[in-house]
């Protein structure tokens, strides 16, 4: 570089994929750069916050009519961002089609946006006052519990990947209550002994306190901090930077968890692997448990993916030797897996016609009663909000939502309808809006509805309940856990929030009050979310050896013949996932195939339709220019989702299937730029693709 010409740097910055500005923009500087610094760049009119990528060539010529713009300042007080965490988010782009500085800018705590060096250097210094705990020799961790042979079997094979030059990824198949938590446990005391780091990801933000209660206590001399959405700002920055300096021995947390800078990273675990929300459903549609399996073979790391009923995907890599798997079939301390009883909703007693049919039938209510003569608890599971799905006047009229396919949930408490789409609220209308009626009812039920229908039953009985309506303010879920652990609770009624991951002492009856919904959804992974959740579910129940031989776990369905429920019924993961996955083969589907689903919005549904059909004529267009990729490849024409219109407007999707990632990746490499046009040309408000997505 010569010494009188400034510096030319490609500096990656936020700019969306469909702005057409590339990965990086190009800005020159007298200052010293190194790749992985932060700076902040004039965008437009405004100063952006951006990550130094490369040097440009000095002899690369300019484009004609640009005049390159000057670094503003660099944010020399924090360390580079390491090469590989450079690596992982540019595969990340590529691989999900985003540009690279909108993941980059992205996976970084915001705060970083507004501070200045100054600001920075000062905060860092007060956070790193103390020298990091983990630079003291000899930290003493505490002891845990002597392994089951099981634990202990799955701890020697992640000791020795932990010293492999190529360390694995590794399915630990645990049955709910196998102790899996303190596999995880002792492979981060390996880790931490060698002096690095472990990234531990759950799938949701609540799970994320006991986790650190437990990793804390089992670590008193260690630095554990936490990574999800949940935090404030600062205590993001906080913990972020914490991470990045290598103070943070341990960093728990969600999925952008996953994206945190730890240059000293040894381990990474991901607890219930099979968790859908693992995906980000926005932006970048990142799947974290397949970029931690990336960022494991990149960082030269073991990679644990942990759970009872792992994906599809995860089970197949297990079976064909791509991953290793380690399997855990016992409970802790004996305790047996609770008995599943699968109740035959067809053989209740005649009912009048027009009655509903019971909320519980009566040999499960027999049940719920022994356990509370007992003191024990019971808990009722049912993935429905609110307390009825749709309000229904005998006119016809129903509770649509007017700017969404999809009917408004009624909330008793608030007396509101809600749409779980877009938001949109009301109050209960005293009347039929369309013949004014005042007899308007609710049909169907949700945990509202399901927690008064209980205490009616039962009346005697403590009810709760725990879902996203409870649990809205800060700290009320874990009071209301608080409550169940002490025993203040007889029956919990709740949605999918109570069945993940709590350890649940009291607990010996779990029941699924409706699951036969979800065997009807149209998305081909609807049986193995069915099958997660109701082990989960199941999980729950006698988790104390001690009362785990009553531990039950009930299904009230109409279809009781049903595979899934039979291999249910044995606890038998193994043949389901045989089963599934013996018809995705025939049907041509993940793990066997690779999918990316092109969605788009509008206003109008032409306008939607247009654009997706064009896109495909375009990617036609170039798979007949490539007969070896046609073979490979297909396009399914546009169709609507589920829901099609929701917030007005128009949703329609079309999809794409390869035989191999490979041949999905070229094709969306470059039939993505061609997109950009047509979306003005049919006026088209978002499209975007979804790569691995996961319902189609
Ligand atoms: N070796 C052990 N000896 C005694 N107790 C143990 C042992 N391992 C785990 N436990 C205890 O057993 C209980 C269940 O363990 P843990 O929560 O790790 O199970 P898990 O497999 O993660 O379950 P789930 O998947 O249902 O969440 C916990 O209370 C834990 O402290
Ligand atoms: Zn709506």
């Amino acid at each position: 570089m010569s010494a009188e010409r400034p510096a030319r740097w490609r500096i990656a910055v936020d700019a969306p994929q469909h702005v057409g500005l590339g990965d990086w923009l190009d800005y020159v500087t007298d200052l010293a750069l190194q790749p992985g610094q932060l700076v902040r760049v004039p965008l437009g009119q405004r100063e952006v916050l951006g990550v130094v990528w490369a040097p440009v060539p000095s002899d690369a010529p300019v484009p004609p009519g640009v005049t390159l713009r000057a670094v503003t300042q660099v944010l020399a007080h924090l360390s580079p961002l390491p090469e590989r965490w450079r690596q992982l988010v540019a595969f990340t782009a590529r691989y999900y089609q985003r540009s690279l500085g909108e993941v980059a800018l992205a996976v970084l705590p915001p705060e970083l946006r507004k501070l200045d060096d100054g600001a920075l250097q000062k905060k860092q210094a007060r956070w790193c006052k103390k020298p990091p705990i983990s630079a003291n020799a000899g930290v003493d961790d505490a002891l845990g519990p002597a392994l089951t042979p099981e634990q202990h079997a799955a701890g020697v094979a992640l000791e020795a990947a932990l010293h492999a030059p190529e360390p694995g990824c590794y399915v630990l198949h645990g049955v709910t209550g196998s102790g899996k938590t303190e596999v995880y446990l002792r492979a981060a005391q390996q880790a931490l002994a060698l002096g690095r780091q472990v990234l531990v990801l759950v799938p949701e933000i609540n799970l994320t306190p006991q986790l650190e209660a437990r990793f804390m206590a089992r670590f008193p001399g260690r630095c554990v901090v936490a990574l999800h959405s949940g935090l404030t700002p600062a205590q993001r920055l906080k913990h972020w930077c914490l991470a990045h300096q290598g103070a943070a021995d341990l960093v728990l947390g969600t999925r952008l968890a996953l994206f945190g800078s730890l240059p000293r990273l040894g381990l990474i675990v991901v607890d219930e692997e099979h968790d859908p929300s693992y995906k980000q459903q926005d932006g970048a549609r990142y799947s974290a448990r397949d970029l931690a399996v990336y960022r494991g073979r990149l960082d030269k790391v073991p990679v644990v993916l942990g759970s009872a009923t792992p994906s599809l995907e995860s089970w197949h890599h297990a079976q064909t030797g791509r991953y290793r798997l380690l399997t855990m079939a016992e409970r802790i301390g004996q305790a047996r897996l609770p008995r599943v009883r699968i109740l035959d909703m067809t053989l209740a007693p005649p009912r009048a016609p027009n009655q509903p049919p019971p909320v519980l039938a009566k040999p499960l209510l027999d049940a719920i009663r022994e356990r509370m003569a007992r003191g024990e608890q019971s808990l009722l599971f049912l993935n429905r909000r609110g307390f009825a799905p749709v309000l229904q006047c005998q006119c016809g009229w129903r509770s649509g939502c007017p700017h969404c396919s999809a009917f408004r949930v009624f909330h008793k408490l608030d007396r509101t309808l809600r749409c779980h789409h877009c938001g949109f609220t009301e109050r209960v209308p005293a009347a039929c809006p369309d013949c004014g009626n005042l007899d308007i009812q609710p049909i169907g039920r949700g945990t509202e509805r399901l927690e008064e229908q209980v205490a009616e039953l039962l009346p005697e009985a403590r009810v709760a309940r725990i879902d996203a309506d409870t649990t809205r303010l800060k700290g009320t879920l874990e009071q209301q856990l608080a409550a169940v652990h002490a025993g203040e609770v007889d029956i919990l009624v709740g949605t999918q929030m109570i069945t993940k991951g709590h350890d649940f002492r009291r607990v010996t009856l779990v029941a699924a009050v409706n699951p036969d919904s979800a065997l009807y959804a149209a998305d081909f992974r609807a049986p193995e979310r069915l099958f997660a959740s109701l082990m989960q579910a199941a999980g729950r129940a006698g988790r104390d050896a001690a009362v785990a031989s009553e531990a039950e776990m009930w299904i009230q369905t109409w279809t009781p013949a049903h595979a899934l429920f039979a291999a249910l019924k044995r606890h038998d993961f193994a043949a389901f996932a045989a089963h599934q996955l013996a018809e995705r083969e025939m049907a041509g589907l993940p793990p066997f195939a690779h999918l990316a689903l092109l969605r788009c919005e509008a206003r109008e549904p032409e306008a939607a339709e247009g654009f997706l059909q064009a896109a495909r004529d375009v990617a036609q267009a170039m798979l007949d220019a490539h007969p070896d990729a046609a073979a490979e490849l297909m396009l399914y024409a546009p169709v609507p989702p589920a829901i099609a219109k929701v917030a007005g407007f128009e949703r329609r999707q079309m999809l794409v299937e390869a035989s191999a990632r490979p041949w999905l990746q070229q094709l969306l490499a470059q039939w993505l730029p061609q997109l950009h046009a047509l979306r003005a040309q049919f006026k088209v408000v978002r499209w975007a693709v979804d790569v691995d997505p996961l319902s189609i």
